[in-house]
């Protein structure tokens, strides 16, 4: 049913996340996981919001397993949404999970109800942050490719 796989997020519990003990021979320095895929619903217009997500944190004493990341993010997309509050869960929900030194993510999305509706603008896109703790986040802009795509 599409409300079960659109809205999964509401009725099932948030993912576990696997983690990592840090010692000596594991680096404990910034970890960004880019560019990864979601989608969400918007819940005034109730269309698709689609777009990619940055997820990057500062490790305290333990690393998260890689995919748990994108878990957390298609979790907390999975139900009526807007960009603003998703950011923010998934950076609270891992910051807390994973007793990090600081988590930031950033989502760009586009959204449906300003494409085929409404102001119906075809090439716009959302950009929006969460950072908790302490996180540097222009290294976090400066690690990978995001600089140049938020131009
Ligand atoms: N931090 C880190 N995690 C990794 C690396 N390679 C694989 N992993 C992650 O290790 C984790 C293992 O998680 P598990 O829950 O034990 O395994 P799983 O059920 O296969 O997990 P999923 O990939 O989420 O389906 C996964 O999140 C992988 O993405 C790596 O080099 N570094």
């Amino acid at each position: 049913m599409l409300v079960h796989e659109t809205c999964s997020g509401l009725f099932t519990k948030p993912p576990v996340i696997t983690t990592f003990p840090l010692d000596k021979t594991t680096s404990s320095d910034l970890v960004v996981i880019e560019n990864i895929p979601f989608s969400s619903l918007c819940e005034h217009h109730f269309q698709p919001f689609v777009g990619t997500a940055t997820i990057a944190y500062l490790p305290n004493d333990r690393v998260m397993g890689l995919s748990k990341g994108a878990r957390v993010l298609d979790y907390f997309a999975a139900r009526p949404q807007i960009q603003e509050r998703l950011t923010n869960e998934v950076a609270a929900y891992l910051y807390e999970q994973l007793n990090a030194k600081g988590v930031f993510v950033i989502i760009k999305a586009e959204h449906y109800c300003m494409k085929v509706r409404g102001v119906k603008k075809h090439n716009s896109a959302t950009i929006t942050t969460a950072s908790l703790g302490e996180i540097d986040k222009q290294d976090v802009l400066s690690s990978n490719q995001l600089a140049t795509n938020l131009k």
